[in-house]
């Protein structure tokens, strides 16, 4: 058989999926951006479960999103009280008052090694990250990353989104780094990619999936609603959050915990109304280290997003309620509190037969470091690239299961790095936090980056979205390892990283007079008058 028979079987063009929360929406809208009437997508959703809808930050990589569907940001950031993210601002982690930015910036190199190093070895002040990036400058001075007339703040090392488009993001990591990312009301987006996949022919259907249908040998033909009867399909996408509907339970599916590294496995969230133009809005999402867990709060147009996530083998549901009101103030007295219990970890394989989980069926690491959104976009990009034809391959399915098993394996070493490395030791759970086991390989990574600052040789060895420079930020910053510069940064002359010091100094210190705060930003975007 020659490679052109191939390409001739028939692609199994009937997609149903269930559950319409961020994964669901998002999952529909791309595979019609992609396909077009050449495949029907179906979103079955319930109106009686409610998604995970809390306010939410993203990584700077989901603009490929948005920019596949051809959506700008004047179109769907003011329908999702959309603001700017530059940074994850790391508040108290080490002791009460201190903080650090983890930003989306590149670090610069000056004779082959990272300033990071140079700065170890004899940085103009404290701040590894002021002294470092612009952006923890501008973070500090709350400034939005664009100007009045839509321009984007520029300097050589900030991509100002000329790196090319292309279908993955995987392709995008390397020279450059775009500087910034979203934060987002998640129910408002789903709402207006419900809309927009309507739109372009998707069909939604309203109703509660009570079973899911399987052949001899184990393969999903429908799925039966309550009020719809059977909705047949070919290829089942699993959105139904931490449930788990389709792969976990009619395919059991087993799922494996990631719990003893990383143990919150719980948390409760605000919606808190505020007057934004009297407060400002800060161009980076914080999370505030306390007791047991750490909380987070996401500033958006008009309101501000915030929840303590914690581990409840250390703190009760009600005692961290009142946590987090006191933490959010007066503001939050009438805010009704959700209470959330997470499932972390992942799907032993995301991808079985002919169903593919999506979102938090799929797996979930907890919200540090905002990596579930880029979770689903990863996967929809994998699915596309491994869209199934009628040979259903197995060695297709098992390129997905590696692509999406190595992205979040990768990302909770990541996070686990954040508590192992935290100084913070006033409580039984940050005491802890230090000894907890390390997942597969880290331990040896670990030794290796006390004398050799993270880079690409030796980081997690398979993508996973977090470049070399994100874990140089959280082991500065978190101070509970110590880390040192190699001799040859101690033996050269640092005259030219002190001009890059003073450079970056400089060029923030412009930016901060030239930039305007959020508020008057996206004031403008909404009165369609930017430009
Ligand atoms: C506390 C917390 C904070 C988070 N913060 C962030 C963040 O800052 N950034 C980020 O990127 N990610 C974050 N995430 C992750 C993010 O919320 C999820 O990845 C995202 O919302 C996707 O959720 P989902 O669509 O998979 O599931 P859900 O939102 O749970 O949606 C599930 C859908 O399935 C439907 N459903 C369930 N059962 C049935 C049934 N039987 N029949 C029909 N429909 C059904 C429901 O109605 C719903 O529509 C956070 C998660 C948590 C828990
Ligand atoms: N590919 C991701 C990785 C990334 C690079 N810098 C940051 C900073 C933060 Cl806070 C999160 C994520 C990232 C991206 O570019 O978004």
């Amino acid at each position: 058989m020659n490679a052109g028979a191939d390409v001739t079987r028939t692609i199994p063009d009937r997609v149903v999926v269930v559950g319409g929360g961020t994964a669901g929406w998002m999952t529909a809208s791309y595979l019609k951006a992609a396909f077009g009437h050449r495949v029907s997508v179906t979103v079955v959703e319930s109106s009686r479960i409610g998604t995970i809808g809390v306010g939410e930050a993203t990584f700077s990589d989901i603009r490929h999103f948005f920019e596949f569907l051809d959506l700008k940001e004047e179109d769907w950031m003011p329908a999702c009280n959309a603001t700017y993210k530059l940074a994850v601002r790391f508040q108290d982690w080490r002791r009460p008052g201190h903080h650090f930015y983890h930003p989306f910036e590149k670090l610069p190199s000056v004779g082959g090694f990272p300033l990071t190093d140079w700065w170890l070895r004899n940085g103009p002040t404290e701040r590894f990250d002021a002294d470092c990036f612009v952006l923890a400058s501008l973070c500090d001075a709350e400034r939005s990353p664009r100007r009045l007339d839509g321009s984007l703040l520029d300097r050589g090392a900030i991509d100002g989104g000329s790196t090319p488009m292309g279908l993955t993001m995987s392709e995008h990591q390397g020279a450059t780094q775009f500087p910034y990312a979203y934060h987002f009301e998640a129910a408002l987006l789903a709402k207006y990619l419900c809309q927009y996949a309507v739109d372009r022919g998707v069909r939604h259907v309203v109703d509660d999936v009570e079973d899911v249908l399987l052949d001899q040998r184990g393969w999903i033909t429908s799925v039966r609603g309550k009020e719809s009867g059977e909705i047949h399909g070919d290829l089942f996408v699993d959105c139904t959050g931490f449930k788990g509907l389709l792969l976990n339970k009619a395919l059991e599916v087993p799922f494996v915990s990631y719990q003893e590294s990383l143990p919150n496995d719980s948390a409760v969230a605000l919606q808190v109304p505020l007057d934004m133009r009297e407060r400002g809005i800060p161009p980076y999402t914080q999370a505030t280290a306390q007791e047991a867990g750490w909380i987070w709060t996401i500033p958006l147009f008009g309101r501000i997003g915030t929840g303590y996530v914690y581990a409840s083998d250390y703190c009760a549901p009600d005692e961290a309620e009142r946590v987090l009101r006191e933490f959010a103030g007066p503001a939050a007295a009438d805010a009704e509190a959700n209470h959330i219990r997470m499932r972390i970890g992942r799907s032993a394989e995301s991808w079985v037969r002919n169903c593919v989980a999506i979102g938090l069926s799929s797996g979930f690491v907890e919200p540090l470091e905002s990596t579930g959104i880029f979770f689903i976009h990863h996967a929809i990009e994998q699915l596309v690239k491994h869209f199934p034809d009628a040979g259903w391959s197995e060695h297709n399915r098992g390129m997905y299961n590696s692509a999406v098993g190595n992205v979040m394996d990768g990302v909770r070493e990541f996070l686990t790095l954040h508590y192992l490395a935290a100084e913070r030791s006033d409580t039984q759970y940050w005491r802890d936090a230090a000894h907890r086991p390390m997942p597969d390989g880290m331990a040896e990574r670990l030794e290796r980056w006390k004398v050799q600052l993270p880079d690409t040789e030796n980081i997690f060895p398979y993508y996973h979205g977090l470049p070399p420079y994100s874990y140089m930020c959280i082991l500065l910053g978190m101070g509970g390892i110590a880390t040192s510069y190699p001799p040859a940064v101690g033996l050269s002359d640092d005259t030219a990283a002190q001009k890059e010091f003073a450079a970056i100094r400089g060029r923030a210190g412009h930016l901060i007079e030239s930039l305007p705060n959020q508020y008057d930003y996206f004031a403008q975007m909404r009165k369609g008058s930017l430009r």
